[in-house]
Formats: C-alpha cells, sequence, structure tokens
C-alpha cells in the first residue's frame, strides 16, 4: 500500500518530468530508511564489494572520467533495505509508464561511493548509439551535507550553452530523476565521502 507521502512525491515527480524533463524531490526517503541504505553502503565497502566504476561498453576503467566505486544492486541477493528500495523504485516505474506510455520497463541500480576528491565529469547516461536507458534515477545518502562540502550534482539545462545548469546538493533522502537523452551533467569533486545509488529504467532493446 502507497503511504500519501509517497504518492505525493511520485506524482511531483511525473508532473516535473512532463513540465521541465527533470524533477528534484528534497525527502523521497525517510531519514531512518536512509540510514539503512548508506549503513548498507558501507558494508559493502567494508567487505570489498564495492568496485572501481567503468565507462562505455567497453568497460574500460578512466578514473579521470568518474572516481566512484560501484555496485550492483541484484534483486535475488538484496538486503531489506535494498528490497524496501527496488518496490519504492517499482512503484515510481509503474506511475511513469502510466504518465508517459514507454512501456517495456526494466530497472538496472547500482550504488556509488566517491572518495574525497572524485567526481564524475560531463556525460550523458545512454552509451553512444544505445537509447535504453530512459530515465535517470539518483538517491542520495549523505546524512548533514554543506554547500561547502562540494559534490554538487550539475546538470546542464541547455546541451549548447554550458552558462546554463543547476547544482544540486546530495544531500540524504533528496531524490533526481531526468531523462537520460536530454540531460548531459557531471558529478563535481567532493571534500568528504559521496554516497548515492543511481538507478535507470530501461526499455528492452530489440535484440535483447
Ligand atoms: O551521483 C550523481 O549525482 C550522478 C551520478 C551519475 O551521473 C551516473 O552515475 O551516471
Ligand atoms: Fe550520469
Amino acid at each position: 500500500m502507497t503511504s500519501p507521502t509517497l504518492q505525493h512525491s511520485i506524482s511531483t515527480i511525473t508532473d516535473n518530468i512532463a513540465k521541465q524533463g527533470y524533477a528534484v524531490i528534497e525527502q523521497f526517503l525517510n531519514p531512518q530508511e536512509i540510514a539503512c541504505l548508506a549503513t548498507h553502503a558501507k558494508f559493502l565497502q567494508n567487505a570489498g564489494e564495492m568496485h572501481k566504476a567503468t565507462t562505455g561498453i567497453t568497460k574500460v576503467e578512466n578514473p579521470t572520467l568518474r572516481g566512484d566505486f560501484i555496485h550492483w544492486i541484484d534483486a535475488s541477493d538484496a538486503s531489506e533495505a535494498e528490497i524496501d528500495y527496488l518496490n519504492l523504485m517499482s512503484e515510481l516505474q509503474q506511475a511513469i509508464n502510466q504518465a508517459f506510455f514507454l512501456g517495456l520497463f526494466e530497472f538496472e541500480s547500482h550504488f556509488a561511493i566517491y572518495p574525497p576528491g572524485a567526481g564524475y565529469q560531463k556525460h550523458l547516461d545512454q552509451f553512444i548509439g544505445k537509447s535504453e536507458r530512459k530515465i535517470s534515477s539518483i538517491l542520495y545518502l549523505n546524512d548533514d551535507w554543506k554547500a561547502e562540502d562540494g559534490g554538487q550534482l550539475r546538470m546542464y539545462l541547455d546541451e549548447n550553452d554550458t552558462t546554463r545548469f543547476i547544482d544540486i546538493t546530495p544531500q540524504a533522502g533528496k531524490m533526481v530523476v531526468f531523462l537520460s537523452s536530454d540531460f548531459l551533467h557531471e558529478v563535481l569533486p567532493a571534500n568528504r565521502e559521496r554516497m548515492s545509488i543511481t538507478g535507470w529504467f530501461r526499455a528492452r532493446s530489440l535484440n535483447s
């Protein structure tokens, strides 16, 4: 059963995507749920389960492009906190499908930890020539994040004008959702560790 708060967040997301292609929700999950996910991210890190992220279809490590460590969430082997997250994202998926008729969705997601100083240079979330990733989502897990900690997600609002962007602080509980094909974005380096879960809703490709 969906809570009224979640229902409200979900309709804010679909309304804002329809209006401007992206949505920022300040408190998508409550502090307790975020704390469980953050604890799980630290557990994965301590267990050596976070791996250097790669970029592109060829999966090359490119620390100058991105410096984060990731762990893909596997529904068949998920912790309680991960299952709660996946259930919420499944509700969001249904709402997005109903609003935009995008259809045939799958969801893939990973934890990401950026050590201090690491970022992710300007990119699009679709691999060149591939467009299965339709919607990107990022949920932040960082308690008490201040603007001076850095680590903002910089979203470019016009691909032809790099002076038009918004900076989003990765504060715990905040969720950003956007059309994967439409927004160049980057992660600015932070001066403290930065944790998140990134997810993509995909349309099935014709050959999969
Ligand atoms: O963590 C963020 O704010 C963005 C991450 C990102 O762009 C990605 O993983 O593709
Ligand atoms: Fe991205």
